[in-house]
């Protein structure tokens, strides 16, 4: 069987990580006997400085085209400067989440075994963990109409947030449906006691969980969340929450598991699903191949698994992470004593070794 996977390396660390997540898909290939054929595209400042746009409408075919989209990261201080419809951030990255619709981001926060300890909150905390994020990428306050205008002594600023009863509903949907194959429990992140947009978000998932009689629901605002996070984060389960909050809580689960770069994600709709780290560029350690690759290397495990439908393939390259961290190897971010340090490539690499020698 033969997969068209688009490739979106990106800007700073972004090409360093999808080598060596593609290094892993071709190793699972070869191991299970799939075809993937990987295609190159340009996105972000990479795309800008090489066709004056961060969003080449080649780019956007090729990912309609494929049967999955692979994307690294976007961004960095070289192109902050720009109008906001040419930055890598607004100018690219959320139109393509829009333009695929993939409106649910499952971002799973798991603690390796190996890497309990490599937590900055205490390993009794988080050994075990496992909790899943569902945001909603495709609407609220990151795709409303925006204007900056000035007023005498200085400038006004209008942000729009905007949700439909729908957007909520299928989100809420998917989130329900990924919580009755887990541990059937779903909590809504909302902020009800002071934005409406919150309160429509409570009464839709409400209403949704009507249909999920065997999933127990309960409602948190967002401020106690990212308390609750940090002090009893295995009282969690799944966690659905809208773009914003989903964001910002999903990074601090990240570091739950040891480092954002262990965090993956996959972007899901009704078509081409989107795959990327949720971490950015990192232009502050870019180019010298001590980012971590994991989470690339996780997020072609989801491709794997969500659009291709191959389980045995995806958890084949969760097991060679694991059994790679057990062996004591880290990337700088993961780092402990005693333990063996080794770049981004060759992280990348053992854990191919690793996915094809299984077999
Ligand atoms: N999906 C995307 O393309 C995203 C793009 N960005 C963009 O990335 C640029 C940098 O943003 P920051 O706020 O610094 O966020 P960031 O996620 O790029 O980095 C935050 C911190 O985490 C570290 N880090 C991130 N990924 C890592 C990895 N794989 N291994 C080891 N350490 C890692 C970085 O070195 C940095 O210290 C900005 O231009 C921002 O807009 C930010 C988040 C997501
Ligand atoms: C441009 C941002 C919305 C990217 C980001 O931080 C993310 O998706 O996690
Ligand atoms: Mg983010």
């Amino acid at each position: 069987m033969r997969y068209k996977v688009a490739v979106l390396p990106g800007d700073g660390i972004g090409p360093e990580v999808t080598a060596q997540a593609t290094r892993v898909l071709a190793a699972a290939g070869r191991r299970f006997g799939y075809d993937f054929s990987f295609q190159e595209g340009l996105i972000g400042g990479a795309a800008y400085d090489a066709t004056g746009h961060p969003l080449p409408e080649d780019t956007l075919s090729l990912c309609r085209e494929s049967d999955a989209v692979l994307l690294g990261a976007v961004g960095g201080p070289r192109w902050d400067h720009l109008p906001v419809h040419l930055r890598p951030e607004a100018g690219a990255l959320l139109p393509l989440r829009k333009a695929l619709n993939v409106y649910a981001n499952l971002r799973p926060a798991r603690v390796f075994p190996a890497l309990a300890g490599a937590s900055t909150l205490k390993p009794e905390i988080v050994r075990g963990l496992d909790i899943l994020v569902v945001r909603e990428l495709t609407g609220g306050l990151y795709f409303g109409d925006k204007r900056r205008e000035d007023i005498p002594g200085g400038q006004r600023v209008v942000e729009t947030l905007v949700y439909t009863t729908e957007e909520i509903r299928r989100v809420a949907r998917r989130a329900f449906e990924l919580a009755r194959k887990r541990r059937k429990k779903l909590t809504s992140v909302d902020k009800a006691n002071v934005l409406e947009s919150s309160r429509l978000w409570r009464e839709v998932v409400t209403f949704c969980a009507g249909d999920y009689p065997d999933v127990m629901v309960n409602h948190m605002l967002v401020d106690n969340c990212a308390m609750q996070l940090v002090r009893n984060p295995k009282q969690f389960d799944v966690l659905l929450t809208e773009n914003l909050f989903g964001d910002i809580l999903s990074d601090q689960a990240a570091q739950l598991t040891g480092s954002l770069g262990m965090l993956p994600s996959a972007s899901l709709g009704d078509g081409v699903g989107l795959y990327e780290p949720i971490h950015g560029s990192a232009p502050d350690i870019a180019g010298r191949q001590i980012a971590n690759p994991i989470a690339a290397i996780l997020s072609g495990a989801l491709m794997l698994r969500y659009s291709f439908g191959l389980e045995e393939a995806a958890a084949a390259v969760e097991e060679a992470v694991t059994a790679v961290l057990d062996e004591g190897y880290r990337t700088p971010d993961i780092m402990e004593p005693g333990k063996t340090e080794v770049s981004t490539g060759e992280m990348g690499r053992l854990i191919a070794e690793r996915v094809e020698r299984n077999g």
